[in-house]
C-alpha cells in the first residue's frame, strides 16, 4: 500500500487528469482512515460511524467550478482534522481533464455516460467513457464494501453541478426517476437544509450519474444545481455558506433533520417534455439570457428541430437546461410545470 499523496488533493487530481494507478492508505491522528483509489477519488472512514454512506461528487462537467471549490475545502478540512467525519464519505472529482481546460467536457458529455452508456455504441471509445466506467466501479466498491454491506445503511449521493444559464431558482435539485417508489420527505428536508428547496422530478430513466446511484444502489441520489457556471475565482462563495454548512453537518453528525416536513416549504416541478436535438439545424426560439424556470404562454414557439416546431403545450410551461449545442440525439431542453408538494407520493 502506498502513502496518500501529500499536499492538496485537488492539485494532485489535476496533475493526473485521466486517473492514476494508486491504492494509498493513511490513518489520521483522530483515527479516520483516508484512502485514495484514483486521482479525484478519496474515501474517509471513521473508526465508529453513523449508518450513513455519503458520496459527494463534482466536476462531472469540468467548467462547473463552485462545487469543486466546495469539495476541495471539505476534503482538506477532513485531512487536517478540522472536520471529523462520523460517516463514511467518498469524494469524486469526476472529470479533471475537462476542468483543466475549463470546458464542460473534453470529447463527450460525461453525464450521459452512466448506467453502462459508456460501453454502448459501436466503436465509441474515449477517455470520458473510460473514466465514467471507472467511477461506476468506485461507486460499487464504496457502497458494497464489507462494512457497508454488513448492516442496513442510508446511502446519499449529491452530484453537484452549476447551470449554464441564470435561473429563477438559484439552487435546485433534480430528483431522478424513482420507478414508482415514493419520494422521501427526509431527503427533501436535508436538501432544504442545504439551501435547495426547489425540486425537479424527472419522469424517466436517464444516463446521468445521480440516476445511476438511484437505480443501481437504491441510494438517495440527486443532481444538485448550485447557481451558475463561472470560472475558478469568480464564484461568490458567500452564496454557498448554507450549503457548505449542511454538508459539514452531514459529514460530522450524519443525516439529521430539523423539525417536521412542511409541504409548503418546497417548490416542486415535474417534467412535461424532454426535447431532443435530432437535426444539425436546431435552434431555440429565445435568447441566451432567458433564465431557467422562465414560463411561456401556450402556443409560444420554444425550439425548432429541422422542420419540427416545438410550442408550449400548456399555459405557464417553463424551460430548464436549454442548450442548442448538444450532440445530435441528446436532450436540448426540458419543459416543466409547477405542482404542489403535497400531491407527491411521499414517505
Ligand atoms: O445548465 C445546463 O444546461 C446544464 C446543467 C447540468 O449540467 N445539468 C445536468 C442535469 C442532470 C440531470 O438531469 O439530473 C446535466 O445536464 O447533466
Ligand atoms: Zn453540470
Amino acid at each position: 500500500m502506498t502513502e496518500v499523496p501529500a499536499g492538496n488533493f485537488l492539485a494532485f487530481t489535476r496533475t493526473h487528469e485521466w486517473g492514476v494507478a494508486i491504492h494509498a492508505k493513511q490513518i489520521l491522528p483522530n483515527g479516520v482512515t483516508v484512502e485514495v483509489w484514483d486521482s479525484g477519488v478519496i474515501v474517509f472512514t471513521p473508526l465508529n460511524d453513523t449508518s450513513l454512506d455519503l458520496v459527494l461528487s463534482c466536476a462531472v462537467h469540468g467548467d462547473e467550478t463552485a462545487p469543486i471549490e466546495i469539495v476541495d475545502e471539505l476534503i482538506e478540512a477532513i485531512r487536517t482534522g478540522e472536520l471529523v467525519p462520523t460517516c463514511r464519505v467518498m469524494f469524486l472529482i469526476a472529470n479533471p481533464a475537462a476542468m483543466n481546460i475549463g470546458e464542460r467536457f473534453v470529447e463527450e458529455n460525461m453525464n450521459r455516460l452512466f448506467s453502462g452508456a459508456h460501453s454502448r455504441g459501436e466503436g465509441l471509445i474515449n477517455r470520458e467513457r473510460e473514466r465514467a466506467k471507472q467511477l461506476e466501479i468506485y461507486m460499487d466498491r464504496f457502497f458494497n464494501s464489507s462494512r457497508a454491506a454488513s448492516e442496513p445503511r442510508e446511502r446519499i449521493h449529491y452530484d453537484m453541478h452549476t447551470a449554464i444559464r441564470d435561473s429563477a431558482h438559484e439552487k435546485f435539485a433534480v430528483y431522478p426517476f424513482q420507478d414508482g417508489r415514493p419520494y422521501s420527505k427526509r431527503q427533501l428536508q436535508l436538501l432544504k437544509q442545504m439551501d435547495v428547496p426547489v425540486i425537479l422530478l424527472n419522469d424517466g430513466p436517464t444516463t446521468t450519474f445521480s440516476y445511476f446511484s438511484v437505480n443501481r444502489f437504491r441510494a438517495h441520489g440527486f443532481t444538485v444545481e448550485l447557481g451558475k457556471v463561472r470560472p475558478f475565482g469568480q464564484n461568490d462563495m458567500t452564496r454557498f455558506a448554507k450549503t457548505k454548512n449542511q454538508l459539514k453537518r452531514l459529514i460530522t453528525q450524519g443525516a439529521e433533520v430539523d423539525g417536521s416536513f412542511v409541504a409548503g416549504d418546497y417548490h416542486v416541478y415535474q417534467v412535461l417534455r424532454s426535447i431532443n436535438r435530432t437535426q444539425a439545424d436546431f435552434s431555440l426560439n429565445f435568447p441566451d439570457d432567458v433564465a431557467n424556470f422562465t414560463s411561456f404562454a401556450k402556443g409560444d414557439v420554444l425550439a425548432r428541430d429541422g422542420d419540427i416546431v416545438y410550442q408550449a403545450e400548456q399555459e405557464g410551461e417553463s424551460i430548464i437546461f436549454p442548450n442548442a449545442k448538444v450532440a445530435l440525439g441528446q436532450r436540448a431542453l426540458l419543459t416543466v410545470t409547477a405542482i404542489p408538494a403535497d400531491t407527491l407520493n411521499l414517505v
